[in-house]
């Protein structure tokens, strides 16, 4: 069903596939996978006392095809060995981990109904459970209105999009910010969005149910979703504001707490490059 645009189900929503390595922890420390794994844990308080889920959204993820993507992190396999093909498969693995990791925790979120990821990629690569539409180009933005329009066509609730590169997201932040959303809904607000860790990109916009989704992404987006009257949402959210786009982008994602997926390449690929770009400890510098 790939080629007729939709497939409605791939992979069950584990990761099995995904590499299991732990990255080493130092002394006295849990390894970020441990970490990201503890996170994972079905959190009782997040369901009523019936168990029933309070699921708030559909949640479209769009992933752009793998050779194009993620050009700003091609200095993460600039040294390693081998030749430019190489560094070209290790460069589109790393994009596909980044999106794993961040279908991984989306996926384990309470609140997200169902997951559109909106892609040119084959279903089983991405390894998520949820339902595919094909990317017809256009761009991002191209992108996150089919995966609405997909949504909004079988007659959805909340509709909300995910940016895929969020590899230290944690499903109780995306479950903290849908929640967030969600109250400011209920007082008439339109939109909301959360902004990347610099203040200025978006990784997360949501509309209101019954409301379209406009996406702004690109250069720029927070303001752009600001003008156009979605409310900026605040909430302590490293991961979900950790957007990864360059090399000391991911060096803080690690600082945080990968998904297996990153965490696997970066101890196979990359090690030496993030240790490069680390930046100095700022706790609570998102
Ligand atoms: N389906 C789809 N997703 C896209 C497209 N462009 C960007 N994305 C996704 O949108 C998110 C944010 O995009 P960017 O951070 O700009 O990613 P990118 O274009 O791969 O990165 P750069 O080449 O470094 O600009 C990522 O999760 C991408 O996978 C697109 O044309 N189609
Ligand atoms: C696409 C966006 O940004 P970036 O390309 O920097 O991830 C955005 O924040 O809307």
């Amino acid at each position: 069903m790939f080629d007729a645009a939709v497939d409605p189900a791939f992979g069950s929503g584990a990761d099995e596939s995904a590499p299991t390595r732990a990255v080493s922890p130092g002394p006295g420390e849990r390894s970020s996978e441990t970490r990201h794994r503890h996170s994972l844990r079905p959190r009782c308080a997040d369901r009523g006392q019936t168990g029933a889920v309070d699921v708030a959204v559909d949640l479209v993820v769009p992933v752009k095809e793998l050779r194009r993507a993620k050009s700003r992190l091609a200095p993460a396999v600039a040294d390693l060995p081998g030749d430019d093909a190489d560094r070209e498969q290790a460069h589109r693995a790393l994009a596909l981990a980044l999106a794993r990791d961040t279908l991984r925790a989306a996926r384990a979120a309470h609140r997200v109904g169902r997951l559109v990821v909106v892609t040119a990629e084959p279903a089983e690569r991405l390894g998520a459970g949820g339902e595919l539409v094909r990317d017809e180009g256009g761009g991002l933005n191209a992108a996150v209105r089919r995966g609405a329009a997909h949504l909004h066509g079988a007659g959805a609730r909340a509709v909300a999009a995910l940016q895929a590169d969020l590899p230290a997201l944690r499903p109780e932040e995306l479950d903290d910010a849908l929640r967030r959303a969600s109250a400011l809904f209920a007082g008439g607000a339109g939109a909301a969005f959360v902004a990347d860790h610099a203040g200025t990109g978006t990784t997360l916009l949501v509309a209101a149910p019954g409301r379209p989704l406009r996406p702004r992404f690109g250069p720029g987006s927070a303001w752009a979703h600001a003008r156009s009257g979605a409310v900026a949402l605040d909430g302590d959210w490293p991961g979900l504001r950790g957007d990864v786009d360059t090399v000391a982008d991911l060096a803080r994602a690690r600082a945080l707490g990968t998904g297996p997926a990153t965490s696997a390449w970066c101890d196979d690929h990359a090690a030496r490059s993030v240790t490069d770009h680390a930046p100095a400890p700022t706790p609570g510098g998102y």
